[in-house]
């Protein structure tokens, strides 16, 4: 669950509210820039996945360093951007090994943004400067994570079929863009339901505004569980 919000006791109330339901909190720049790793000290323990979306991009000695900050601040799972290529993903791999050995700490997933939810084949093209199609660009950025020891990608829904095929089971699919029926898409533009998304074969689902900006988020929560337990996927059910 994205804690997308901008006031702290509203966060820790949302948290409270949600750690039976959820398996994660995704902490993004929305809410880290405003409170700081102070942020994982209240998360610890409240949900089994505690993953910060920084989404970094930089040069690689750069990269290295907020990754190991990250690493020692206790997450498990975080990401990079695939665009600042290979040095820098593999800056990365190394320096969350480097970090979680020398903190004790088992090494966290690291993952790769491929081509931001908020973009389709037009928007890539005509505005961002790519010539593929985004499917296209989402699989070459996921090889070359897999290459550099990443653990997995961010992508949309749409492009988890393709993924898998591709890449096989042991690779980690982190999705975004997850939309209850009829739920508007908003800022995203590639959306499918919970269902669609892990019976395409994703591992995570990632759900900010359809719960945090749901007027009862337990409500939204649970019919997300729901949908999630029911279908002929494996979900581990939440205890
Ligand atoms: O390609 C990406 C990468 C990250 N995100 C983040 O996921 C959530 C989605 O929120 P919704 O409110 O469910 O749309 C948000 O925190 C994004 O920063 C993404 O959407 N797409």
């Amino acid at each position: 669950m994205a804690l997308d919000l901008d006031d702290w006791q509203k966060v820790r109330d949302m948290a409270e509210l949600l750690s039976p339901v959820v398996d994660g909190f995704k902490v993004g720049m929305r809410l880290f820039y405003r409170v700081g790793p102070k942020v994982w000290e209240f998360l610890r323990g409240k949900a089994e996945i505690l993953f910060a979306d920084l989404k970094l991009h930089d040069i690689p000695s750069t990269v290295a360093g907020g990754v190991r900050a990250l690493v020692a601040q206790g997450v498990n799972l975080l990401n990079v951007h695939a665009a600042g290529g290979k040095a820098m993903l593999q800056a990365a791999v190394e320096a969350a090994a480097e970090e979680a050995s020398l903190q004790g700490l088992p090494r966290p997933w690291l993952v790769a943004v491929t081509v931001l939810t908020s973009l389709d084949d037009i928007s890539l093209r005509e505005e961002v400067g790519i010539p593929e199609a985004v499917s296209q660009r989402v699989l070459a950025w996921a090889r070359l994570a897999r290459e550099c020891g990443l653990d997995g990608v961010v992508a949309s829904p749409l492009e988890v079929g393709l993924l898998r095929r591709e890449l096989g089971e042991d690779f980690l699919l982190v999705t975004p863009g997850i939309r209850p029926a009829s739920y508007p898409a908003g800022d995203q533009k590639r959306v499918a339901t919970a269902a669609e998304a892990l019976r395409a074969g994703a591992d995570l689902l990632v759900v900010g505004r359809p719960i945090v900006a749901s007027p009862d988020p337990l409500a939204a929560a649970l019919a997300i569980r729901r949908e999630m337990e029911e279908g002929d996927w494996f979900c581990a059910p939440k205890k």
